[in-house]
């Protein structure tokens, strides 16, 4: 049978009259606890009811259990049974996101988990007796043709020092580990794979410049029945110290993120695989066994953890082989029936690593720690708990599980060659087979039981999956919620870029006016002292203007009346005679005939207005022609 543990996350108890309850888990007592609905819960809003439900473990550790109590609990038996009889062993961890799987496996160096106190423990089981590298290596390549790494070699120029507060020795003596034989010699190897999005890799092996890892398959031994990550490094530890450090600079290495869940949570799931190898230098006779520490990511829901994207597809895939693990439990728990349940392992990588590797198969003991978080969300640690409930009736011997062809065949060591799938048992020649009415009718009556239990389980499977449909659409519904809530919020932050970047652009050119008008208010100022001096400039050229203008015009009167005098004064020279010729003159043009002396004027580029008069005197000496504006100040009757 698969055991299984269940170790409660630290809470504190629900109040003093109940130290065992915590959140909505009560201890019943070291092996059963009792779960109730609380009224937020999705079965709670299903049932309209509270509901509750027990479920039971091998063994039970509290919220008080330190991890060496975990250690004790779980692994040291199992540890003890590979020492004692070379079975290897495996050690899985389930539970939801944050519930506190990578705590209890690995935990913090002030408060190593159990891989860590379990190294302390091989250690301690074998010192003395460790086999140096060289002989190690002569003897296992003869084993297994796969890359050997030396672990201080590998761990010279990684920054990880940290110290591991391991138990002393005392405590290990407890569990009398000290059983191997003191004539071999023993070598410690460890290996880790990662299986990321249904795909194997190595957790040691460096990421190509691009960040890409080779995925890796799962290949035949060649020295067993069993199968094995095909080209995986396995590194040789001397001591318990190089084990725990190898450990943390592979536990770097791994995927983790930060949901909402669980602020470190692994993407991954972690394989990490302690082989002991038994060497016998003097007759050269090698065995081995291993113990698989595994640490699963935990499930969870879109909703809880707010994941989107990469997160999400990560999340899916965690899911999908969380799923198929509990499918293929359930079908091994079926066996009980009677009939071949497939186990459909080939659903996902993880599920065929562990079916293939000969656990979960009766090869290999195996053991279940189940972590709850009594304070994280009911619906999800109830699924979780289902899971270990179908893990606990699972008898470990060999089953049958599907090939790769369709056939079944036994995971066991001894196979059952050349007998096809369903044919019957062969049957004793010698008894013909007797016809016991009574017998048939027991046999009716069990398949009509089995035929009541079938209907109440369909039942049962209907309202589960109408509560999945609900459960799914809902998810669906806060999904597409949460993503236009995404798209709004990003319109949101665009729209405020925009207006922010707009009040910038409007206080930049708010600035730039202001400039502007600083330097306008500059000139302006400058350009009214120009004027005031220009005006200043301008009043006193004007007064000299109207003082120059005086004079001007005093000056003009002063030649005017000289022009005048010196008019009056010629004509008054004037004899008779001329007198006369000018009479005679005016009477010739006044009777339009050429004037002579008008033609020569205009010959000389004169222009001559109507009202222009030409006098002529032709005394001697020849009197030059006079241009005489039409001026009453002028007597024209001379
Ligand atoms: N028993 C405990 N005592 C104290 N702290 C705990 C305990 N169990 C878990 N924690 C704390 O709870 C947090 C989540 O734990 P952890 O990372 O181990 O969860 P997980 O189940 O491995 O989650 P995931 O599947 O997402 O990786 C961690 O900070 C861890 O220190």
């Amino acid at each position: 049978m698969i055991q299984t543990y269940l170790r409660v996350k630290s809470a504190p108890p629900k109040d003093e009259q109940h130290p065992d309850t915590f959140g909505f888990l009560t201890i019943l007592n070291d092996s059963e606890i009792l779960l109730e609905s609380p009224e937020d819960s999705h079965a709670f809003r299903v049932s309209k009811a509270r509901t509750s439900e027990r479920v039971q473990f091998s063994r039970i550790l509290k919220p008080t259990a330190s991890q060496l109590d975990v250690f004790a609990e779980t692994c040291a038996p199992l540890l003890m049974d590979s020492l004692l009889s070379q079975h290897d062993s495996l050690l899985f961890t389930l539970g939801v996101s944050g519930a506190g799987k990578t705590f209890t496996l690995f935990g913090p160096p002030d408060r190593p988990g159990v891989a860590y106190i379990t190294m302390g423990a091989l250690f301690h089981a074998i010192r003395d007796r460790e086999a140096s590298f060289p002989v190690a290596e002569s003897l296992r390549s003869r084993l297994d043709k796969c890359k050997i790494l030396e672990a201080s070699k590998y761990l010279a120029d990684k920054h990880q020092n940290a110290t591991f507060a391991l138990p002393p020795a005392s405590f290990y003596d407890t569990f009398s580990f000290d059983v191997v034989d003191h004539s071999y010699q023993y070598a410690v190897y460890l290996s880790f794979a990662e299986i990321y999005n249904d795909r194997i890799f190595d957790l040691l092996e460096k990421a190509s410049f691009f960040g890409h890892r080779r995925a890796l398959n799962l290949k035949k031994s060649a020295t067993s029945d069993k199968k094995a990550v095909n080209g995986i490094q396995k590194v040789f530890v001397g001591n318990v110290a190089e084990a725990c450090r190898l450990i943390a600079v592979a536990l770097q290495l791994r995927k983790s993120t930060s949901t909402k869940s669980n602020a470190v949570s692994s993407r991954s799931h972690l394989v990490l695989c302690a082989e002991l190898y038994q060497l016998q230098p003097k007759t050269g006779e090698i065995s081995s066994c291993e113990i698989n520490l595994v640490d699963l990511a935990g499930s969870e829901r879109t909703r809880s953890a707010e994941t989107s994207g990469l997160l999400l597809r990560e999340g899916a895939s965690i899911n999908k082989s969380l799923l198929a693990l509990g499918q293929c439990l359930e079908a091994l728990r079926r066996k009980h029936d009677g009939k071949q349940h497939v186990v459909p392992f080939r659903q996902s990588k993880l599920t065929e690593l562990l079916f293939h590797s000969g656990h979960l198969t009766g090869t290999a003991r195996t053991s279940m720690l189940v972590n709850i978080d009594p304070l994280g969300s009911f619906d999800e640690n109830a699924q979780v708990m289902r899971y270990s409930a179908n893990a606990r009736e699972i008898m470990l011997p060999p089953v049958p599980v599907e090939m790769g062809n369709g056939h079944m065949d036994s995971a066991s060591a001894t196979p059952r060659a050349g007998t096809p799938l369903g044919s019957p048992a062969p049957h004793s020649a010698s008894r013909p087979p007797s016809v016991n009415v009574a017998a048939l009718m027991a046999q009716l009556e069990a398949v009509q039981l089995e035929n009541k239990r079938l209907r109440e389980l369909l039942a049962e499977a209907d309202s589960e999956m109408v509560n999945l449909e609900y459960v799914v659409r809902e998810q669906m519904t806060t999904e597409m919620e949460s993503r236009v809530r995404e798209v709004e919020r990003i319109f949101l932050d665009r729209l405020c870029e925009e207006s922010v970047q707009g009040l910038e652009y409007t206080d930049h050119k708010l600035d730039m006016m202001a400039k502007w008008m600083r330097q306008l208010q500059e000139d302006n100022a400058f350009k009214d002292e120009k004027i005031a001096e220009l005006e200043k400039l301008l009043s006193e050229t004007q007064d000299q203007v109207e003082e120059q203008g005086a004079e001007a015009a005093r000056l003009a009167q002063q030649l005017q009346r000289q022009h005048q005098e010196a008019t009056r004064r010629s004509s008054r020279k004037l004899s008779y005679e001329d007198q006369q010729a000018i009479r005679e003159a005016h009477t010739l043009r006044t009777k339009r005939k050429l004037w002579p002396e008008k033609a020569v004027l205009e010959e000389d580029g004169m222009e001559l207005s109507d009202d222009t008069e030409v006098l002529s005197i032709s005394a001697p000496p020849p009197p030059k022609p006079v241009l005489m504006p039409r001026n009453e100040d002028v007597p024209m009757d001379l």
